[in-house]
């Protein structure tokens, strides 16, 4: 008899042996949960792909992190569980890399120059590409609510059926995104989030990357609006929303004080997160100081913390 689903409150992370998947899938995904990174089924992701959607001056804090073999001696050093990238880096700077650093492809992207009113993000690999580089997944930003959202689902639903002829995972970068998230609140409400998670996890998602979502709630639509969670609650509903999607949790802007950063993965991990993507936090670090605060998170990693005590 199947067990009876848990229909409770209580947040658990999305286990892989739990999960219907193809044999690539789940090969592919194995290597990232429990070759790489923490190896226990947590993700630690190094992503750099700002220089595409910032620009250079996201680099004006550490000018060294402009230097590409920067980051990737901070993934390689600090046993990143993969690396986030678009193809130009991953096709100049992975070879010397190969079979070390995990890779997930970047299939589009696009500059921060244009407004974000009716935001798209065009495409500029595919998962061939993804296949040829031997990524274990590839990356997908889908901006939820936008004026263009019908473009961006479909192109979604193509890289969905490539990856499932390929076997390859998908991780959704879910971004809320347009005049109208604007006109409910903006991206980073608890609504926005708490919806994208859900859009990733009906639209076939793997993995999603959410960022925390705000306390701040008075323009958003009701029920939303009138919710008074504190941010622990607030991390475990987007969580729940995404069902058996895994979440990653973003780093955002560079906090520069390593325990605020540390506190926030603790925070992340209880909720039932699978782990982080953190870029600027860590390699806009000096780097001495971004090893030692990626060590911090391994240990924190390694340590199980979770809803459910794993
Ligand atoms: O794609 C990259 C992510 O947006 C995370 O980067 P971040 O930690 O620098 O915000």
């Amino acid at each position: 008899m199947r067990p009876t689903p848990d229909l409770g409150v209580r947040t658990s992370r999305p286990r892989l042996g739990n999960l219907s998947l193809s044999l690539g899938k789940r090969v592919r995904l194995h290597r990232l949960l429990y070759a790489s990174g923490p190896r226990n089924g947590n993700l630690l992701v190094l992503p750099l792909d700002q220089g595409l959607e910032h620009g250079p001056a996201d680099f004006f804090p550490n000018p060294a992190a402009l230097n590409t073999d920067y980051p990737f001696r901070l993934a390689a050093e600090g046993n990143y569980s993969a690396m986030a990238l678009g193809i130009g880096l991953a096709e100049k700077y992975m070879d010397q890399y190969a079979g070390t650093i995990p890779l997930i492809l970047k299939l589009n992207g696009k500059t921060n120059i244009a407004d974000d009113a009716e935001a798209v993000s065009p495409m500029f690999a595919n998962v061939e590409d993804a296949v040829r580089l031997g990524a274990d997944a590839v990356g997908y930003t889908l901006y939820i609510g936008s004026p263009r959202q019908d473009h961006e689902i479909l192109q979604f639903q193509r890289v969905r059926q490539d990856c499932a002829r390929f076997g390859m995972p998908i991780v959704m970068w879910a971004y809320p995104r347009g005049r109208a998230i604007d006109a409910k609140g903006g991206k980073g409400t608890l609504y926005a989030q708490d919806y994208a998670a859900r859009v990733a996890e009906e639209l076939g998602a793997d993995i999603v990357k959410l960022h925390e979502p705000e306390s701040d709630n008075e323009r958003c639509p009701e029920p939303y609006r009138s919710l008074r969670e504190d941010t622990a609650e607030r991390l475990r509903r987007v969580v729940r929303s995404a069902g058996k999607t895994m979440v990653l949790f973003s780093g955002g802007e560079k906090n520069d004080d390593d325990d605020a950063v540390i506190h926030k993965v603790k925070l992340y991990m209880e909720s039932g997160a699978t782990g982080v993507m953190f870029g600027r936090n860590m390699w806009l670090r000096p780097y001495d100081r971004a090893l030692a605060l990626t060590q911090r998170v391994q240990t924190l990693m390694a340590s199980r913390v979770g809803p459910d005590g794993e």
